[in-house]
């Protein structure tokens, strides 16, 4: 699902305006009716107390417009207009006077001086600000928004929480609506996905109001929203004639004395991803542990005990992935060096070997075309330095991409995949996979993917994916608290199985009685 950009958005609300020889207010007549039905559906006429806040733009008139419908099915409702400007968009206007033809008069607020009494058990709809917040709120309507955030009363917003900029970091925490439900026109927004803005969206869903599809088709967005319709695109289906061959060959590098485990998550992961074969390569130490927790790969090592001191093989692997367990020793950092300086196999880099590039940045160069990273927050800051936001984050992560010609798997709650100005982020994934090796199982993933043939791009969203579903799929029978990464690769076979999966249909009155 493609993430439109404020200005992009505008932008279809024009073409549709103009192709379908509407008016400006049937768009948000759509759009209200959309958030009515939404309501009234779960609902149901109930008498709770509806407190409605609206800006005097767009989002605002949105509100108005709902609250006219919400009277006239005999809701128990407030409406506040929160004048924080005395330009009152046209159609707000519009639908102002409506709403005063049923004889409701909003309360009119110009400062925070009355605020107004808010149960625990009411519910709020949010329509201060949509998509159009350009700066910071001033002073008192930043009260008024934290005192409906306080208030701990249900806040469903139109659109976008409002406080939160569109395609922009936020500048005050404080002037953000924490909602628990979203109604978003036409298509998510970015900010609902990244580390500091996500939190305050508990829930989010899309309301179609019938923008152009077919600007909607042709326009490229920066990010796209990556769930299952998007990798089925990506599954590569195994063959009847393919033999282990035909998959690939994934050698993982890494592992030193106490952290021969993460090779073992990586290795096992890159088997269960459907790597035909699959060598590890580690310090000496490595081999028992190795041979006795997987019988189906093969083993390397060192000729050091307990850290690589030189990486070299006469095997041809499909892929190389490298890092975890690794350490940052001096040895290991010229073997690393000398590896990257002769290495030919396309390469997926992960914790410490992306710690000896940070360190070594000279050895950036030396990295194949489309060599995968997967940084965790603390890596990538090493790797590009420190940002102000998210925002800046992603555009040094574009930068460095572009300059490395590499894929940046951006870690967090959601991934989110770059390669030179586009991030695809990722749907899968929950806080239990917060654990030890989580992030030693997605490196497997992914090389057991490029193993396979897939171009590196797709391994890495689909790996990301995969890995995050089968986090989804494990967490149902552990619980947060006790998911292991060892779970997240027992359900790797389920994540694959779940892509091919129909949802489930309701059953019908003639099933069910055939059923008894
Ligand atoms: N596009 C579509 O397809 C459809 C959109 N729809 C709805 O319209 C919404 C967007 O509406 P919108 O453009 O009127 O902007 P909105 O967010 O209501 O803000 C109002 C104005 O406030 C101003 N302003 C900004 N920041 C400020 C601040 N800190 N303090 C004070 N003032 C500030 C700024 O004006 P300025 O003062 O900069 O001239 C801004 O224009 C969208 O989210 C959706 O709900 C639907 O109706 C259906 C179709
Ligand atoms: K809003």
């Amino acid at each position: 699902m493609k993430l439109y950009s404020a200005k992009q958005i505008y932008k279809a609300d024009q073409i549709s305006i103009k192709k379908e020889e509407i008016g400006s207010n049937e768009l948000m007549e759509r759009a209200a009716l959309q958030l009515f039905n939404w309501m009234h559906l779960r609902m149901q006429g109930a008498p709770v107390k509806i407190h409605l806040f609206c800006g005097i733009g767009n989002n605002g008139g949105d509100g108005i417009a709902l609250a006219r419908h919400l009277v006239d099915h005999g809701y128990n409702l407030e409406v506040y207009v929160i004048n924080y400007s005395e330009k009152r968009s046209k159609d707000f206007l519009i639908n102002l006077d409506r709403l005063k033809d049923r004889k409701i008069w909003p309360h009119f607020m110009n400062s925070d001086d009355e605020l107004p009494a808010i149960g625990r058990e009411d519910i709020i709809v949010d329509g201060i600000f949509g998509i159009g917040l350009n700066r910071t709120p001033d002073d008192w309507v930043i009260k008024v928004i934290q005192h409906l955030n306080n208030s701990q009363a249900f806040i469903l917003s139109i659109d976008i929480p409002s406080g939160l900029f569109t395609d922009q970091g936020p500048e005050n925490f404080d002037a953000i609506i924490k909602s628990n439900y979203v109604l978003s026109f036409q298509t998510p927004k970015l900010v609902f996905f990244l580390p500091e803005t996500g939190g305050f969206i508990e829930q989010w869903e899309v309301l179609d109001i019938g923008l152009d599809p077919e600007y909607l088709m042709q326009t490229e967005t920066e990010y796209e929203l990556i769930g299952k319709n998007e990798v089925l695109t990506l599954y590569k289906p195994r063959e009847k004639f393919g033999h282990k061959g035909t998959y690939g060959h994934s050698l993982i590098v890494g592992g030193s004395y106490g952290k021969i485990g993460s090779v073992c998550l990586s290795s096992k992961a890159a088997l269960c991803a459907g790597s035909g074969l699959v060598t590890s390569y580690v310090p000496r130490i490595g081999y028992t542990i190795l041979q006795t927790a997987l019988p189906e790969i093969m083993v390397l090592t060192d000729l050091e005990e307990k850290e690589l001191t030189e990486i070299k093989f006469d095997i041809e692997p499909s892929v190389v992935g490298i890092g975890m367990g690794m350490g940052t020793s001096d040895v290991s950092i010229k073997a690393f060096a000398s590896f990257l300086e002769q290495n030919k196999f396309p390469l997926v880099i992960d914790a410490d070997a992306l710690n000896i590039l940070s360190k070594k940045k000279e050895l950036l160069k030396e990295l194949p075309e489309k060599t995968i990273l997967t940084p965790h927050p603390k890596e990538l800051e090493r790797l590009i330095g420190s940002w102000k936001d998210d925002f800046e984050k992603l555009k040094k992560v574009k930068e460095f991409s572009k300059k490395y010609n590499c894929i940046v798997v951006v870690k967090g709650a959601h991934t989110i995949v770059v390669y030179n100005d586009k991030g695809y982020v990722n749907t899968t994934g929950n806080p239990g996979m917060a654990t030890a090796g989580t992030g030693d199982v997605l490196t497997g993933v992914i090389t057991g993917l490029l193993a396979q043939g897939y171009p590196a791009l797709d391994a890495s969203i689909f790996g990301v994916y995969l890995h995050g579903r089968s986090g989804d799929i494990a967490v149902e029978s552990t619980g947060f608290q006790s998911l292991t990464a060892s779970n997240v690769i027992d359900n790797l076979a389920n994540a694959y199985l779940d892509l091919f999966k129909l949802p489930e249909q309701p059953v019908t009155e003639e099933e069910n009685q055939s059923n008894q």
